[in-house]
């Protein structure tokens, strides 16, 4: 893993001279890195014949799509312009997925315009709505009925989806009256299940109680006759933003092992993940300059030029980044690193040691790939920050 230590290790620092150049903040992504990740996960999911859809929300940027559609991913989509991004990138209708609670009848048809591969409904009232606009345009649309499997995913609570208590997917004890449903509905083809129990997970046990839910589910399909093309499984595995340099691609091989070991698959079944931040988090970097820094009583502000506004995930879910100096090699001092926004939730990280830091020094906040830049605001009405490709 040398090599790939110095990918995310150094490489900033080796472009310093170019990043001081830039104005900031500024997205900074690794494209070799990124490519590292694909590959290992192309090898792992080829092991068992998986096939990998790349959740857009995590980022949509044209060049990391591009990289997705060059190693085969297709795309997981969960809004219309990302069924948009999506195609207008070239990835090939066949290849996209649309999920999602609260699709609207714009963004439905042209989802169907575009004979997408399927929508995963998750409502009764979902399947009536898109069954009558298939009708409509005198189509057929493929479906995959989002099933909540009420497994713990045993991660922050805000980024959970397969519990009862989630708006996400149909419940088990709707499924029957689903089914009848989707018999009156002649513009609608069931073609498979979807299932997806969260984000940011890193105790594999969670997609094994998955994989004994699925098994569950298949068997009840089965029961009734009902032949399932498709089992998708989701996304959800974490990675490692405590230590991005030692572990910058995440375990792909215990990831797809443990469904290749628990999953069972009927003949003939294709089974599909989607995955989004274990594909693009290590690759990104979100880079800034202090503005300031300011001696409180009880501590010392490093006051960047960057906020809540382009990262929001420690703001959001009180989440970790890895902070670095790429400026300064002095001896450490203890900061709470914090953005220029009206918010006291507008910090990075609180007691934070870093060489002691300067005005105009460079800070990397690292792991800031996934989720990143596609939930920057304009809150305060800030400036969209840039991104740049390495
Ligand atoms: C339906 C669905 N699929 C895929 C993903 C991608 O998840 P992750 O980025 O955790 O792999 C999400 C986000 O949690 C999702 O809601
Ligand atoms: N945006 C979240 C994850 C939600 C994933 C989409 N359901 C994060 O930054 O961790």
């Amino acid at each position: 893993m040398e090599s790939l230590k110095e990918t995310t290790e150094t490489t900033l620092k080796q472009h310093l001279q170019e990043l001081q150049q830039h104005p900031t903040p500024l997205y900074v992504y690794n494209l070799g890195l990124l490519r590292q990740t694909l590959q290992a996960v192309k090898q792992e999911a080829d092991k068992y014949n998986y096939h990998v859809h790349y959740a857009l929300k995590a980022n949509a940027n044209t060049p990391i799509l591009n990289e997705m559609r060059t190693y085969g991913f297709g795309a997981d989509c969960v809004s219309g312009n990302e069924v948009k991004a999506a195609i207008e990138n070239g990835f090939a209708p066949a290849e996209v997925v649309f999920a999602g609670v609260g699709k609207s009848d714009e963004e439905i048809n042209y989802a169907l315009d575009q004979d997408i591969f399927s929508f995963n409904c998750e409502s009764s009232h979902e399947l009536e709505v898109l069954n009558e606009l298939a009708a409509a345009k005198g189509k057929i649309a493929r479906i995959a009925l989002r099933i909540n499997p009420n497994v713990n995913a045993n991660t922050h609570k805000y980024i959970t989806t397969g519990l009862e208590e989630n708006k996400f997917g149909i419940n088990a004890w709707e499924l029957d009256s689903v089914m009848t449903l989707l018999q009156q509905l002649p513009n609608l083809k069931l073609i498979g299940v979807h299932f997806h129990i969260g984000s940011q997970i890193t105790d594999l046990s969670a997609f094994k109680n998955l994989c004994t839910r699925v098994n569950e589910f298949q068997e009840w399909f089965e029961t009734r006759k009902i032949e399932l093309e498709h089992i998708n499984v989701g996304g959800g595995l974490g990675v490692d933003y405590y230590h991005p340099e030692q572990n910058p691609i995440p375990d792909f091989e215990a990831y797809f092992g443990l469904f290749n070991q628990f999953l069972e698959v009927r003949p003939g079944q294709q089974v599909h993940f989607e995955l989004g931040r274990s594909l693009v988090a290590q690759c990104g970097t979100l880079v800034s300059r202090v503005l300031y820094i300011k001696n409180g009583i009880t501590t010392n502000f490093a006051i960047l030029d960057a906020g809540m506004t382009e990262l929001i995930r420690p703001a959001l879910y009180q989440s970790y980044h890895k902070i670095e100096n790429l400026s300064s090699s002095k001896a450490e001092v203890r900061y709470d690193v914090v953005g220029p926004i009206c918010e006291s939730s507008d910090c990075f990280g609180k007691a934070v040691m870093l060489p002691e830091t300067s005005r105009g020094d460079l800070i990397a906040i690292q792991t800031a790939g996934a989720y990143g830049e596609v939930m920057a605001s304009a809150y305060n009405l800030r400036t969209k920050a840039k991104a740049l490709y390495l």
